[in-house]
């Protein structure tokens, strides 16, 4: 099945784009390539490897409806290019550059983020960050990066936005330039939405919450704390209208885990 849909997408974008396939999600098929849509002769380099961008495909699903198919695929990518522009304009918040939507064919082109990491511990998201780090799992770096981690989804929650599947592969990080400390970055904007409901905005955390406990149970409190101080010192910085704000969202979260508590006891 992947193989088909890698030659539709290669026939699709012609030889003069070169992709590599990096991911085959759900919802979609991500590819990398080292050719800008717009200048295709200006392949960048840097460190002396050409600069990449990713090429979000979604492909037709042969269970839909051709017609309901091609509409679905033009309203989420759609929604999702809309998104990335939106959010990259706020201030502080970190998410990929949009470069390209062609959303009637299901493709959005965007910047490429992070970097594979030491010793085979995989691509740059927050995930296999913690997995390098299990040796030494309380250090300064895992802990600034956290909090940071934090801050960025209460930028994006205080301008009221959401992100619908908060897991930690859906958290890249990026290294600053003093190549010690990393940049946070929120990516997969698929089921994000504008939104200044409390609820919304208690289940991305209460989803985070439990990919950290699944993933890193033995360290789960103090990475869930570091978070929620980021998170809450974006609201607390905002006067009392934050503070009350914060207040409603982590009273919402609490409730939102104990549904959730209740979930798993009945089965
Ligand atoms: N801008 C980006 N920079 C670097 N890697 C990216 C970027 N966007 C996506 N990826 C990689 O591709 C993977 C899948 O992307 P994305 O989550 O957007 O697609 P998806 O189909 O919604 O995935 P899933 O169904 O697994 O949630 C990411 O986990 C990440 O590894």
């Amino acid at each position: 099945m992947s193989q088909e849909i890698v030659d539709t997408v290669s026939q699709y974008l012609t030889p003069n784009v070169p992709i590599k396939l990096i991911s085959q999600g759900a919802e979609a098929v991500v590819f990398t390539t080292p050719i800008h849509p717009y200048c295709p002769s200006d392949e960048k380099l840097i460190d002396d490897k050409p600069v990449q961008y990713i090429i979000k495909y979604r492909a037709p699903k042969q269970y839909r409806h051709p017609i309901i198919d091609k509409q679905l695929t033009k309203h989420r990518t759609l929604s999702e290019s809309r998104l990335l522009a939106k959010l990259y304009l706020i201030k502080g918040l970190h998410v990929p550059k949009l470069i390209a939507t062609d959303s009637y064919n299901g493709y959005i082109w965007q910047e490429f983020l992070g970097e594979d990491l030491p010793n085979d511990c995989g691509f740059s998201n927050l995930k296999n960050f913690l997995w390098m780090n299990s040796k030494d799992p309380y250090n300064d770096i895992v802990k600034d990066t956290l909090f940071k981690v934090g801050e960025q989804i209460g930028l994006l929650h205080i301008n009221d936005y959401c992100h619908g599947d908060l897991t930690s592969s859906n958290i890249v990080l990026v290294r600053d330039t003093d190549n010690i400390n990393w940049i946070p970055y929120l990516i997969d904007f698929g089921l994000g939405s504008q939104s200044n409901m409390v609820e919304d905005k208690g289940v991305d955390l209460y989803v985070l919450e439990r990919a950290i406990i699944s993933t890193h149970s033995t360290f789960a409190d103090r990475y869930n704390e570091w978070l929620i101080e980021g998170f809450s010192n974006v609201y607390n910085k905002q006067g009392k209208g934050g503070v009350k704000k914060l207040g409603e969202i982590l009273k919402r979260f609490a409730d939102v885990r104990m549904r959730g508590r209740k979930r798993s006891m009945i089965g």
